[in-house]
């Protein structure tokens, strides 16, 4: 068996679930995603206090997916799921202009927390059906990802009302566990 036929094969038939966080701003659309993925339908959302947390299989592979309250307040303690999570997904309003400057923000101290050291970086630019939308280059350069020198990043154009680009994102992060495995 070719080496990457390999490392899919263990990933697959690994028991463990692959822990992946879900994090951004309040609004950014956190719930939406987690509840797309699951269940393949938009439902209607309460901001989140706390977390929500669901096992979604995707290609095979388990994947446990915290979906994190974006609130300010509520952002001080993300640091404490991140232990073991094999990809961080920032998820960004990308109509939200005037609160970018906090998405930079997060995600520089993000980077420099040692629990996430080997975690892989997805940036979802979301609610690109809306009309005013920034691009995944406008969001990207609004955040200067390619600063982010210790982590793998993708950003990904994605809308999770309408299902569109999620699962392109979730396939870069299944490139990348595929690539991590021994
Ligand atoms: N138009 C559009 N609306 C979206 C999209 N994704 C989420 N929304 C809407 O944005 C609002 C907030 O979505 P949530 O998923 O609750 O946001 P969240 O990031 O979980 O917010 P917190 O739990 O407060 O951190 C809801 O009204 C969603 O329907 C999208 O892709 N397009
Ligand atoms: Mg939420």
């Amino acid at each position: 068996m070719g080496i990457l036929l390999t490392k899919l094969w263990r990933l697959w038939s690994n028991d463990q679930q692959q822990k992946i966080i879900i994090i951004g701003l309040d609004n950014a659309g956190k719930t939406t995603l987690l509840y797309r993925l699951l269940l393949n339908q938009t439902v209607p959302t309460t901001p989140t206090i706390g977390s929500n947390v669901e096992e979604v299989t995707y290609k095979n592979i388990k994947f446990l997916m915290w979906d994190l309250g974006g609130q300010d307040s509520l952002r001080t303690s993300w640091s404490t799921y991140f232990v073991d999570a094999k990809a961080v997904v920032m998820v960004v309003d990308s109509t939200d202009k005037k609160r970018l400057h906090l998405v930079k923000e997060e995600l520089q101290q993000l980077v420099q927390q040692d629990s996430v050291r080997d975690a892989s970086m997805l940036v979802y630019a979301n609610k690109q059906d809306l009309a005013g939308s920034l691009s995944a280059t406008q969001i990207s350069e609004a955040l200067d990802l390619t600063s982010l020198k210790d982590h793998p990043w993708q950003i990904q154009a994605c809308s999770a009302k309408k299902g569109e680009g999620i699962h392109e994102g979730l396939d870069w992060i299944v490139t990348q566990l595929i690539s991590k495995s021994t």
